[in-house]
């Protein structure tokens, strides 16, 4: 199996950092623009094997994307990431321009490839993807529920005091400070609804507290995160190269499903070794569903940004 990411920055070194270790691959190829970084980043890395005991074999390239033939899966995080004070819709005009083209140049190489877009604005980015490389619609997967229900699942574990591993919570919707949905109401603790657990003022403040996660991390590091967004990535290409069947929240192409039509956006997906396999239809209550509804509105609006670029 072959891997590439494109992006050796923060994000995208850190997912093929657990890839690697996860032995996911057997070539693993880190492509970035920046003369030297991804040669240099693979080689470090390549120089970790015989101390954490894997055998991927990785190699860098700069923007060389004939090294990145016959990829299996892609993931794409090259673009800039936001500032402290700035939305993740912000980045828009830079990143597209990067996105289209990062994505035109994998499909000559890599037309069976499936496509896993982390750069951000995600949501329109994983829809710019879709366009531009007319690939079928369950090839390209955005990330971003992945790891806003991670970052929800933290927050309820510190309130509860208990694993996160034992929690089952999602979020669906956009992949924005206003635009998620964590779903409160149907998180279980190994079954047992949190609803009976917290105050209603502790569940407000759990979801507005995972609303902001990424804001919050990048007012603390002064770019955006990474090690929680890197993982969530590599669970991802796990999934697909290991035919898992995992029940994930992704971005992906609507077409009716949640009452959207032309959208990319986060709902529950089987992945598989075909990319996302299936929508999983969850029923929601009448306030989710304008949540939803609302999360599709302002997507939908950034989506029509990418007209004007
Ligand atoms: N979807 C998510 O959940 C999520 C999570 C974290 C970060 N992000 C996004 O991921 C992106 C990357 O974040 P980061 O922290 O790794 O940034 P970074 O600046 O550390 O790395 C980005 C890399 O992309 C490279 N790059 C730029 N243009 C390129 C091109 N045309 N071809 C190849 N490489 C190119 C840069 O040289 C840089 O090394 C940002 O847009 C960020 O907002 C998304
Ligand atoms: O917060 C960001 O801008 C990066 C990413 O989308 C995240 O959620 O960590």
């Amino acid at each position: 199996m072959k891997v590439t990411v494109v992006g050796a920055g923060a994000v995208g070194a850190t997912c093929a950092d657990n890839i690697a270790r996860k032995e996911l691959a057997h070539e693993l190829v880190l492509l970035d623009i920046k003369e030297g970084l991804a040669e240099g980043k693979a080689q470090d890395m390549q120089q970790t094997a015989q101390l954490l005991g894997f055998d991927t074999k990785i190699t860098g390239s700069t923007a060389d994307y004939s090294k990145t033939a016959g990829s299996d899966v892609v993931v794409i995080t090259s673009g800039i990431p936001r500032k402290p004070g700035m939305t993740r819709e912000e980045l828009i005009g830079t990143n597209a321009g990067i996105v289209k083209a990062v994505a035109e140049n994998i499909l000559k190489y890599s037309p069976d490839a499936i496509i896993i877009v982390i750069s951000n604005p995600m949501d329109t980015m994983t829809y710019l993807a879709l366009q531009s490389t007319g690939l079928a619609k369950n090839k390209i997967i955005g990330m971003g529920g992945t790891l806003d229900s991670s970052r929800f699942r933290y927050q309820l574990s510190q309130h509860l005091g208990c694993s996160a591993s034992d929690l089952n919570a999602i979020v669906i919707g956009g992949h924005g400070d206003t635009t998620m949905i964590p779903l409160i109401k149907h998180a279980t603790w190994n079954s047992i609804p949190v609803s009976k657990l917290l105050s209603e003022e502790q569940q407000q403040q759990i979801v507005a507290d995972t609303m902001v996660g990424g804001a919050t991390l990048t007012k603390l590091i002064g770019t955006s995160a990474w090690y929680a967004p890197g993982a969530a990535g590599a669970m991802l290409v796990e999934a697909i190269l290991r035919d898992e069947k995992k029940l994930q929240t992704c971005c992906v192409y609507l077409d009716g499903e949640y009452g959207q039509k032309d959208i990319c956006l986060g709902v529950p997906v089987v992945i598989g070794r075909n990319g996302w396999e299936k929508i999983v239809e969850i029923e929601l209550s009448e306030e989710e569903k304008a949540a939803f509804a609302k999360s599709a509105d302002a997507v939908r609006n950034m989506n029509d940004v990418l007209k004007t670029l």
